[in-house]
């Protein structure tokens, strides 16, 4: 018997959560507040699963996200979230034919890239996804950090930390992370169901503790920042407090806010460590502390990958810090965003449009993805052997094109 691969029915969305839980090793018992507080939010049409006798043996599901690009713009991406295969159907196909008929779907609908989070690096590279934004994860501690320990833990700028809670975050929240959205590519929208659930609203998949809350102001009383972290609470043998602070939410839209919340953290009192959650790599945490030493990056990874489906749209979505013009062979062996492509690029704008002209550079449409927000270079790429140089020193050129100053990042896993 064939298995099936379609969009789900309301009827079927509990047992394809079951699935879902399955694939992601939860227990495969589904209640029924999960079901009441996921459906409202899902889009069935774009929620597909694979039946095997009318039970789900795979999910998939994809909407509607808007990404910031270099320069303060954004794109509307295919997001594509929750993907599993049951282990009895493993490795037959499934995730390629779910995959297949999403980005299709995609690609019509106008959408210049498709996002995802890999759970795992090697799966999707061969769907055309490259990664676009990577991430760095610090442990401080604190004893050898450096700081005074006399230090208050008010910015020395005139502005003020403040304790909040959750009803305060979901009112000043939506607006720094837009703010953040235009300053750092790679950025994608929070729902409104986001800063509920990030906040202990609604049904929560792992039990809620609540966290605490800081906002950072300046000295006219804006809000820039603010952060929500959780703390262990330990005692070593000779009765010294040896507590990890943990972060698990920093947007800040200002520098001075970065500053502000880093230095609050590190200046806890019992906390001997602070893991700062997953960072761009060029967060200034380390050098904030008198001995960045004292910050050790304890993960770097890759984190959203980007699937080019419309490459003119892409590269005209953002900006550029000098002006070139190079020929794009970008080859993509499922059809969806290949071809030769002229890219007229300056500070003042950029157009992308299909050339008969003979390439500069070829390379992949994965490789394209993870040029695109300026976080990987396009020179290691050529090193490496996924870029191909047809005239000297393209790469090069390319990279002075599409590098930026500030990398991008991506705080939300979806
Ligand atoms: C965006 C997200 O949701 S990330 C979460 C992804 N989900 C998980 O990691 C949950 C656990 N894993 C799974 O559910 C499944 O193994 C999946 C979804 C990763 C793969 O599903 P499958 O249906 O087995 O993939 P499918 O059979 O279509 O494989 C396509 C190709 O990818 C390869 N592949 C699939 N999964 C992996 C993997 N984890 N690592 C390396 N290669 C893989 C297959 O070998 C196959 O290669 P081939 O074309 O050369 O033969």
């Amino acid at each position: 018997m064939t298995v099936d691969v379609r969009a789900v029915t309301e009827s079927e969305f509990p047992d394809w959560l079951r699935a879902l839980r399955t694939g992601f090793l939860r227990p495969p018992v589904v209640p029924d507040e999960d079901v009441a507080d996921r459906l409202p939010h899902v889009d069935l049409a774009r929620t597909l699963g694979a039946f095997d006798r009318d039970r789900a043996v795979a999910t998939f599901r994809s909407f509607r996200q808007v990404v910031s690009t270099v320069g303060g713009g954004s794109l509307t991406a295919d997001a594509i979230t929750q993907v599993t295969v049951s282990p009895t159907h493993r490795r037959q196909g499934l995730l390629s034919r779910m995959m297949g008929a999403d980005l299709a779907v995609a690609k019509e609908r106008g959408d210049a890239l498709a996002t995802l989070i890999a759970a795992e690096y090697p799966i999707y590279g061969r769907f055309g996804f490259g990664p676009a934004s990577w991430t760095t994860e610090w442990s401080v501690d604190l004893r050898r950090a450096g700081l005074d320990p006399r230090r208050s833990g008010r910015p020395g700028d005139g502005g003020r930390v403040d304790l909040a809670d959750g009803d305060e975050i979901r009112k000043i929240g939506p607006d720094l992370h837009r703010r953040l959205a235009g300053v750092r590519a790679g950025v994608t929208d929070r729902t409104e169901r986001g800063w509920a659930q990030g906040t202990g609203l609604g049904f929560q998949v792992d039990p809620w503790t609540e966290p605490y809350y800081a906002v950072y102001r300046s000295e006219s009383g804006e809000p820039e920042g603010f952060v929500s972290y959780r703390s262990d609470d330990k005692w070593d043998d000779g009765k010294q407090p040896v507590n990890t602070a943990t972060v698990r939410d920093l947007i800040a839209a200002t520098p001075a806010a970065e500053r502000a919340l880093w230095l609050y953290l590190c200046s806890l009192d019992w906390v001997t460590t602070v893991r700062s959650g997953y960072r761009a790599p060029d967060d200034p945490l380390p050098e904030l502390l008198p001995d960045p030493r004292a910050a050790r990056a304890v993960s770097h990874a890759d984190m959203l990958w980007v699937r080019v489906l419309d490459v003119p749209r892409l590269l005209e979505g953002r900006t550029y810090p000098v002006a070139d013009a190079l020929v794009l062979d970008v080859r993509d062996a499922d059809g969806l965003a290949g071809g030769r492509f002229r890219l007229d690029a300056s500070p003042e704008g950029a157009t992308c449009v299909r050339t008969d002209a003979s390439a500069d550079l070829v390379l992949g449409v994965a490789e394209l993805g993870t040029l695109a927000f300026g976080d990987h270079s396009a020179v290691r790429l050529a090193r490496l052997g996924r870029v191909e140089e047809a005239v000297p020193g393209a790469a090069a050129r390319a990279e002075l094109l599409f590098r930026t100053a500030l990398r991008p990042f991506s705080p939300d896993i979806f």
